[in-house]
């Protein structure tokens, strides 16, 4: 009696705040007190495993802070694949278009976390590449009314691109993250991209241009906007993010209050989920607040170990937040 109501409000409201294609990877983390050089073998600490891939952690992120989601993605038909569903569902993410092959495994991250919370991956994107058009073709139908999709590049960039074009077409609002960068990237993923959120490696490769500081930032942002972009954020670790836009081109430094980072893993990924709970629940708000917000979300993220564990949820957070 009580339920009802509700669904029939949200589907009054148009559904999903924020769909996430993209990846799923069970993370194999081990700390030690540094990285091993090439060859080497050393001892680390402590080992466990999590739930990673830059999309899952972008979508539990946004979960976790409130949006209605539905993740679309593939996982292997194996052990890991079935914990990563179970995975979404203890977080409220819809699972309805995540499938599961036979044909790879789940796909896997070997982590290794130093003393000073810097990290080497190594990914085998395995079930990940699988996810295709006839995926995207089906789901469609049933995610017209999202608010927000948001792509990366862990799955097949052609998967990703017809995503975002799909998105784009029926005036879905799209958050492209270039991550893991790839240097040739196809010149639509910029004129589909309504927010493009990029780090500062991603944002070297992708146009010649170094970054280091909030200037060189301002630069990349300028050049981005020129391919097509909407808005461009180029994120810079304890600096916070420039934001820049088409309508306000002017580079703005969004800096973040200083913590302490045990485990800077996935705060990239903690961003971007906040920043696509944004965009979807406060769609008249400025990017530059929703950067300042998504901020002080990444910035919880790195003083916790791992990945999605180290996300907070909307209880843990200030309410000015919200
Ligand atoms: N040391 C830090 N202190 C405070 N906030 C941080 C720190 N590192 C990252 N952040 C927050 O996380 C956001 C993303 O960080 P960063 O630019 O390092 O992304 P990334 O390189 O993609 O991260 P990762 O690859 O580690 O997931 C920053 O914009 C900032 O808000
Ligand atoms: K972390």
């Amino acid at each position: 009696m009580y339920l009802l109501p509700l669904q029939v409000l949200d589907m009054a409201e148009g559904g999903l705040d924020v769909v996430v294609v993209g990846s799923c990877m069970t993370d194999l983390v081990s700390q030690a007190p540094r990285l091993p050089k090439a060859g080497e073998t050393i001892h680390g600490h402590k080992f466990f495993i999590g739930f990673g891939g830059k999309g899952a952690n972008q979508c539990v992120q946004a979960a976790r802070l409130g949006a209605k989601t539905a993740m679309l993605c593939k996982v292997g038909k194996d052990f890991f694949g079935d914990n990563y569903i179970q995975n979404f569902k203890n977080n409220g993410v819809s699972t309805e278009f995540v499938g599961q092959t036979d044909k790879a495994a789940t796909g896997a991250a070997s982590i290794i976390v130093n003393d000073a919370g810097e990290n080497a991956i190594v990914i085998v994107a395995g079930a990940n590449m699988l996810l295709g058009a006839e995926e995207l073709q089906r789901a469609w139908p049933a995610l017209g009314g999202t608010k927000v999709l948001v792509c990366q590049l862990e799955i097949s960039p052609d998967t990703s691109l017809q995503a975002l074009r799909m998105a784009r077409e029926r005036q879905v609002k799209t958050i492209f993250n270039p991550a893991p960068a790839i240097p040739d990237l196809h010149p639509d993923f910029y004129k589909a991209s309504d927010v493009f959120c990029c780090n500062e490696p991603e944002a070297e490769l992708l146009t010649g241009v170094a970054v280091g500081t909030v200037e060189d930032a301002g630069k990349v942002g300028a050049e981005l906007l020129r391919r097509g972009c909407g808005s461009v954020i180029v994120t810079l670790g304890p600096q916070g993010c420039v934001v820049v836009s088409s309508q306000d081109p002017s580079p703005r430094h969004v800096p973040t209050a200083p913590v302490t980072a045990v485990d800077t893993t996935g705060a990239g990924d903690s961003f971007i989920g906040a920043l696509a709970f944004y965009m979807a629940r406060y769609p008249t708000m400025p990017l530059e607040e929703m950067a300042r917000r998504a901020n002080q979300v990444a910035a919880v993220s790195v003083q916790a170990v791992g990945t999605q564990t180290s996300y907070p949820s909307r209880k843990d957070l200030p309410q000015e937040l919200f």
